[in-house]
């Protein structure tokens, strides 16, 4: 069969088109489409500042023109016009430096505002992204995304495109006036276009390759020092700070040989188009020799063609320039979509609820099955329950499945099978969702003190609470004491992860705080581990006798814990098993 011939014009078209289709290209269109659309409010001071970058080219040339004619007449010694050039030159010279100086300061302006927004945009995103889906990323990661490519996309963002658009007209204006006197000139000053448009695809390529290399190795670096400084207290502990060192220059390493690579092609690009451009422009200059030799223009003309002929080249070098930013912004649109397209987690309507919680929430889980990973389930077919004023123990061997009980039961995690819900009193039930985290108070495993001082990580939950209501949450938590004999008490301060205070005096005040917060389900993860026995019974007797309607589920291994417990469940090897008071106490006496 013969196969349909194309006309030969198209079929190169098609060939050009089809070859500049594929993955890069059209991932450099879809983030700049997302850049495009994500600018949109911005497009009015976008305009302005492209017509102020116009208006300034515009009084370039005018002032080039002006004083090629001042040449024309001094050396043609007509004086008549020449206060008349020369006023038109120096206003325009004047204009246009004032219009790039407000043209600075606009971009700055508008630019440090998308910064802001973008940067604000992507933290309410990871405030409210869905719990495993965030887990995927390292905090460095997210750190760097947060900085560097939020700077990158909003700096290009609002300049790429006026700068492509100033670069453009200023070419174009000033081939116009080339033209205007010669256009063999002109199209030597084109000459070097087509060369360009047979290797762009080459240069475009590779450039955001490498640019995504740094990014990558940048973010990895930033990943380590965030997560060394995090564990700071370990490393030091087990005298490797010099592996840690070591650790640091590799990856700084890797990071020197990435940005020289990208380094080394941003040179050999730069060689490459200034060998180019100066073979443009000595061709240019040999012409305009030859012109003004045979007598076809003035000095003046001449003057001109020298001046615009390098302007022209600036121009151009200028378009070439946007490339690598036009890139660079891709590249961070790209890494910035990842985190806007980050699962938002769901939340559910439970109209009125809020009526029903004065009389407490039963907290329960149906034939829940669950895994982090495929086929590896944590959970299976788990049932649970916990009715208000009921205290519910947790147990297990570590790794059992206690702390994602808990994420279960937070709807921080949504079971693959059966459901995690919550029970009002007149017996309505919501699926567990972010939207009923309101109910729950939550200490959970490890330090979650912030910097600042007590008062402000008590009232972290509840801004308006007064210095009576703090104090009582503290004396509940057995923490009241050594927070009055602090200097400062209640303003005293604590550093990060609560720097300042012993481990068990920061449980204390974890507690302390989700007591302040007065919700209906209480949610215990290991809080009281690094108390002493009497103080952790102390404090498990008044959340008895002070708080006697609430919900509360502690996960433990200690007995203090499990016999003021009034159900027990054990979660081990996959399954949840309610135990019964013979074993219950037996479990107890065993530990
Ligand atoms: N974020 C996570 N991603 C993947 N797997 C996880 C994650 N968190 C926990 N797991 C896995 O789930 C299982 C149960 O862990 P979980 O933290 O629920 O146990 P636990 O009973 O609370 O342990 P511990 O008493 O040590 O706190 C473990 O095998 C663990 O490896």
């Amino acid at each position: 069969m013969q196969e349909e011939r194309q006309p030969m014009g198209s079929e190169s078209l098609g060939t050009l088109l089809r070859s500049w289709r594929d993955g890069t290209f059209s991932e450099i269109w879809a983030d700049w489409k997302w850049i495009w659309g994500y600018t949109k409010r911005y497009r009015r001071a976008v305009w302005f500042y492209t017509i102020l970058g116009v208006a300034s080219s515009t009084l370039g040339l005018v002032s080039a023109v002006a004083s090629k004619y001042s040449i024309d007449i001094i050396t043609g010694y007509d004086s008549d016009r020449l206060w008349f050039v020369i006023t038109v030159m120096v206003a325009s010279a004047l204009v246009g430096l004032l219009l790039s100086s407000v043209t600075s300061r606009i971009s700055t302006k508008i630019s440090l505002r998308v910064n802001n927004d973008i940067q604000a945009e992507v933290f309410d995103r990871l405030l409210g992204a869905d719990w495993k889906s965030l887990n995927d990323f390292a905090s460095g990661d997210l750190l760097s995304r947060l900085s560097t490519d939020a700077g990158a996309v909003s700096s290009s963002a609002i300049r790429w495109l006026p700068d492509l658009v100033v670069s453009v007209y200023t070419f174009i204006a000033t081939l116009a006036v080339i033209l205007h006197y010669d256009w063999i000139m002109a199209l030597l000053a084109l000459a070097s276009a087509p060369f360009l448009l047979l290797t762009s695809r080459r240069l475009i390529r590779g450039m955001r390759t490498h640019q995504q290399e740094v990014r990558q190795v940048g973010s990895r670096l930033m990943s380590y020092e965030t997560e060394t400084l995090h564990n700071l207290d370990a490393i030091k502990g087990f005298g490797i700070t010099g592996r840690y060192g070591a650790g640091l220059r590799q990856r700084q390493e890797e990071f020197r040989r990435a940005s020289l690579d990208y380094n080394l092609f941003s040179i050999r690009t730069e060689i490459l188009m200034s060998v180019l451009g100066s073979a443009v422009q000595m061709a240019a200059f040999g012409y305009c020799l030859y012109l003004l030799w045979s007598g076809k223009i003035l000095y003046g003309t001449m003057t001109l063609f020298l001046s615009q002929g390098t302007k022209l080249s600036s121009a151009f070098n200028a378009l070439v320039r946007t490339v690598p930013s036009f890139l660079s912004a891709s590249v961070s649109a790209r890494r910035i979509r990842d985190l806007f397209a980050l699962e938002p987690e769901p939340v559910l309507p439970d109209d009125g609820l809020d009526r029903q919680a004065s009389r407490g929430f039963t907290v329960a889980a149906e034939g829940v099955s669950y895994g982090y990973a495929p086929r590896q389930l944590v959970l299976t077919r788990a049932d649970f329950r916990a009715a208000p004023g009921e205290t519910v123990a947790l147990v297990g061997p570590s790794g059992g499945g206690k702390t994602t009980t808990i994420r279960l039961l937070l709807g921080l995690v949504r079971p693959q099978e059966g459901r995690a819900y919550l029970q009002a009193a007149d017996g309505r039930q919501v699926e567990m969702n972010a939207g009923l985290r309101r109910y729950f108070s939550y200490v959970p495993q490890g330090n979650t003190l912030l910097s600042g001082t007590i008062a402000d990580n008590l009232r972290m939950v509840k801004p308006d609470a007064d210095d009576r209501q703090l104090r009582e949450a503290l004396e509940a938590a057995c923490a009241w004491d050594f927070v009055s004999a602090m200097d400062g008490g209640l303003n005293a301060s604590v550093g990060e992860h609560g720097h300042g205070l012993s481990e068990g005096q920061a449980q204390r005040i974890a507690i302390a705080r989700a007591l302040l917060r007065d919700a209906p389900v209480l949610l215990l993860d290991e809080a009281t581990s690094a108390l002493d026995v009497t103080t952790e019974r102390t404090i498990l007797r008044n959340l008895a006798a002070r708080y006697p309607h609430k919900t509360c589920i502690v996960t433990t291994h200690r007995p203090t814990v499990i016999s003021l417990c009034r159900r027990v469940y054990q979660v081990s090897g996959g399954r949840m098993e309610l135990l019964d008071n013979d074993r219950a106490q037996r479990l107890a006496m065993d530990f």
